[in-house]
């Protein structure tokens, strides 16, 4: 099954209505030039609401080893998502579970990404922007992703409507998605929360019905 992280939770009734909808795993940005920007103790008061098997995730961007302990101090966040140059070292040094983001930028080594990371729980390939670091709503060309044995998420621009055809093409373990299911900047919606999760599980039932056809 694949599995499902919606990015950019800002309340405990968007993480509720996340989890309702059936994701496996919420992101928080702490990352302030977004308009999905959190605080530490914005964030740790949904994490206390959110269901106990919902997987947290803390968005960060070039942030400083001070800034990310300040907000696992208070923020008890299950794992962490780097999605700037940060390297394995950086990554490693808060004893918890981390995603490292591969911006598709068209000069990115990707071997050599993968191999600095070798350690993270999973890669998140994602599309790049120049004056944007994440939750773009752009796509990026799904061919240029490597043939992978290890864990990883698809991101960039997935909505209800293209996430099927994702899942047929790529196989995803997982996908993340932010503006796909908004109704406006920062503001997720419950419905198209839900028909985001459909289109992820009827796709995986075509596969499953497929693969024993
Ligand atoms: O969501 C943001 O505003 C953001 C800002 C800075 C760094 C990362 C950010 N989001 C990270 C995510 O994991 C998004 O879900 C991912 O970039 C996909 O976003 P979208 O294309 O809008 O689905």
């Amino acid at each position: 099954m694949t599995r499902v992280k919606i990015c950019g939770v800002r309340s405990a009734e968007m993480a509720e209505a996340a989890s309702a909808a059936g994701a496996d795993a919420i992101g928080f940005v702490f990352y302030a030039k977004s308009s999905r920007a959190v605080t530490a103790m914005e964030a740790a008061a949904v994490v206390r609401e959110t269901p106990a098997l919902v997987t947290t995730v803390g968005l960060f961007v070039n942030a400083t080893a001070d800034e990310v302990s300040r907000i696992l101090d208070c923020c008890p966040l299950d794992c962490l998502q780097f999605h700037g140059g940060e390297s394995a070292a950086f990554c490693q040094q808060f004893g918890r579970p981390y995603i490292k983001v591969i911006s598709m930028r068209p000069e990115v080594d990707i071997p050599a990404e993968l191999r600095e990371h070798s350690n993270a729980r999973a890669i998140l390939f994602d599309a790049w922007r120049a004056d944007a670091p994440g939750g773009t709503g752009d796509t990026f060309a799904w061919e240029r992703l490597p043939t992978l044995e290890r864990p990883w998420i698809l991101a960039g621009g997935l909505t209800a409507d293209n996430v099927g055809a994702a899942i047929a093409q790529l196989a995803p373990p997982a996908v993340d998605v932010s503006g796909g299911v908004e109704s406006a900047p920062g503001k997720k919606d419950p419905t198209r929360m839900r028909e985001f999760i459909h289109a992820v599980r009827e796709a995986d039932k075509r596969k499953h019905e497929d693969a024993a056809a």
